[in-house]
């Protein structure tokens, strides 16, 4: 459910879309809002201009959240994105303990405007060198 107060913010967050396309990057556009509506911080796609694949502007939020905000300011912190986060972005706002997300574009939405980038999975081999790794590991949790 999103309320008009949402959807005012979530404008801006698509406002902030239409900057990273002016800026040479693709359009996304996201920002948190703290525990009482105040835009706490905002971002862009830079993903072309920094040459970089992973900067999208809710990774680089919830990082920010992550270093800046307390636990519980982090909880009531609601992020606006223009399009709904990715898996990538989606793990590190889990992490950072942002509470909620609101989106305009949902992903299938997306897919429908942008055909997938495809990414094949990564193969993991492991687990390996079990001895050698629990000495470095366990001493940290005993
Ligand atoms: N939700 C998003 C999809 C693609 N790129 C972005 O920066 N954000």
């Amino acid at each position: 459910m999103t309320t008009p107060d949402d959807h005012t913010l979530l404008r801006q967050a698509i406002s902030l879309a239409a900057k990273a396309r002016a800026s040479g990057n693709p359009p996304f556009g996201s920002l948190l809002a703290g525990p009482d509506g105040t835009i706490l911080a905002e971002e862009h796609n830079s993903t072309l201009t920094d040459n970089d694949v992973t900067a999208h502007p809710e990774l680089k939020l919830a990082r920010w959240a992550a270093r800046e905000l307390d636990a519980q300011t982090a909880a009531g912190t609601t992020m606006y994105t223009s399009c709904q986060p990715c898996g990538m972005c989606e793990a590190v706002i889990q992490w950072a303990g942002l509470r909620r997300v609101v989106f305009a574009l949902s992903n299938e939405q997306l897919l429908d405007i942008r055909p997938g980038s495809s990414r094949p999975p990564v193969p993991q081999d492991g687990p390996a060198l079990l001895d050698e790794v629990r000495a470095a590991v366990e001493p940290y949790y005993r």
